[in-house]
């Protein structure tokens, strides 16, 4: 067999795997559980009619008696409209129900979160808007995932002036957070700085234009990151660029990809798979960073990049390579954190702050169960390390408190209880 019809075997059994883990025992990978008992008559004259009726009565008087008497304050919805299924495309709510049931996994796994997914049929971001305005009362967080720029740039802000929950769009500032965190420390490892290194970004939709917006808050000079889209660099003098690519212009002569590879020290990508030829990873400065985000397959596969240089620090979205930067290190911990204090928004003192504790956690000793999680003998900050793994039991004391103290600090928390 060549290497590549073995890939592909492998490929054909793993997706095999997949769906029969979707179908059985039983279809989907989320239900419900009830929390109180439900055994008796008294048991139902409390849970439901006669007793229900007096949580009714307090929560009408005061709205804010719904995060005492039901289960608002712990439950997040993830939304989409199937625009952007991870690099699949515009698949639409149904086709991307899996990854938003999986999302709710996340949610209820890292942080104890409980999630309802919520695939919309929405003809425009008008009426997406106004559907998600219309159930938000039921929530205490509103996850959006999984839709296209520029629509995802409209709708999460309109939602976040309408409601006064955090709404948060994971492909943006998920994915942001955990590239910053991670960047951080592999230009540390590479012997560069943010302020000096010089940063191509392929992908400018919702991952790319709020990974930039992060970066640049951190302290890369805006005229130092070319994001790329279709049709090559995003420069000043490009007619056809919408606000927000218009945001992240730069003035330059330059105008492909290839271009802007050639002596970049950071390769981000978040747009699809193998966009990334190996002569461009050749073309790149000593010591390059590659973070080749796109899901599943990314913008070029990790023996791929290896075999072109060996000076290289690499990343993929991926569970089964080394360094993961993937939102769930994000989402589960940041809305924990929110929820946790009540918070109205989730702010960019709350993203950093979460970029913080995450580039931290990973210049520590590594616990025992991560390890046996990843069948790893020993793991250690270092070029196949630059981030925590998902299963690290720290993440959920760490991120959480420091997005909520950085939410209380910056006046959005309505809780500062136990903190
Ligand atoms: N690892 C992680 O945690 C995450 C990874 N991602 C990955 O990032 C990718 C993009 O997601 P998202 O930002 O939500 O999607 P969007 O649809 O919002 O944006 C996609 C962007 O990729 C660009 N693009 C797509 N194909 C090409 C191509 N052939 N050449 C150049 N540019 C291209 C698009 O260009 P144009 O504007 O010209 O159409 C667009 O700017 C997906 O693969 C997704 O899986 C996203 C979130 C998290
Ligand atoms: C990970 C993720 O959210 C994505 O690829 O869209
Ligand atoms: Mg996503």
């Amino acid at each position: 067999m060549t290497d590549s019809e073995n890939k592909a075997h492998l490929d054909a059994d793993l997706n095999r795997q997949a769906l029969d883990f979707h179908a059985l025992p039983r279809p989907g990978k989320i239900g419900t559980e009830v929390t109180k008992p439900a055994a008796t008559q008294h048991d139902l004259s409390l849970a439901y009619t006669p007793g229900v009726a007096e949580p009714v009565r307090q929560i009408h008087a005061d709205p804010d008696l719904a995060y005492r008497y039901t289960n608002k304050g712990n439950l997040v919805a993830v939304i989409t409209d199937g625009t952007a299924v991870l690099g699949l495309g515009n698949v639409g709510g149904l086709a991307g129900k899996p990854v938003m049931e999986g999302k709710a996994v996340l949610f209820k796994r890292f942080a104890d979160i409980d999630c309802f997914d919520i695939e919309v049929d929405a003809e425009s971001p008008q009426a997406f808007i106004e559907t998600v305005a219309r159930i938000a009362p039921t929530f205490g967080g509103i996850n959006l995932e999984d839709i296209a720029a520029p629509h995802c740039f409209e709708i999460e802000q309109a939602l976040i002036e309408q409601l006064d929950i955090p709404v948060f769009h994971d492909d943006q500032h998920g994915t942001a957070i955990i590239i910053a965190a991670g960047l951080l420390n592999a230009l540390e490892l590479q012997g560069k700085t943010l302020a000096e290194a010089r940063i191509v970004v392929l992908g400018a939709g919702a991952a790319g234009i709020a990974g930039v917006r992060l970066l640049v808050a951190l302290g890369a000079p805006r005229d130092h990151i070319f994001c790329v889209d279709r049709q090559g660099i995003i420069h000043t003098g490009r007619q056809d660029l919408n606000p927000y690519k218009r945001g992240v212009a730069v003035e330059t002569e330059k105008r492909t990809l290839a271009e802007a590879m050639d002596g970049a020290d950071v390769f981000i990508g978040v747009s699809g798979p193998d966009l990334v030829a190996p002569e461009m990873l050749a073309a790149m400065a000593p010591r390059p960073i590659v973070f080749a985000l796109s899901n599943p397959v990314p913008e070029i596969r990790p023996a791929v990049a290896m075999a072109v240089r060996d000076d290289l620090v690499m990343a993929t979205g991926r569970s089964d390579y080394p360094n993961q930067i993937n939102n769930v290190l994000g989402f589960p911990f940041i809305f924990r954190g929110a929820l946790d204090v009540r918070a109205s928004r989730v702010n960019e003192a709350m993203q950093i702050a979460a970029v913080e504790a995450l580039r931290t956690l990973a210049r520590e000793p590594v616990p025992a169960e991560v390890l046996d999680a990843y069948g790893l003998q020993e793991l250690s900050f270092g070029p196949d390390y630059i981030i925590p793994k998902p299963f690290d039991p720290r993440l959920r004391e760490r991120v959480p408190a420091a997005v909520a103290r950085a939410a209380i600090d910056s006046g959005v928390a309505r809780l500062a209880e136990d903190l």
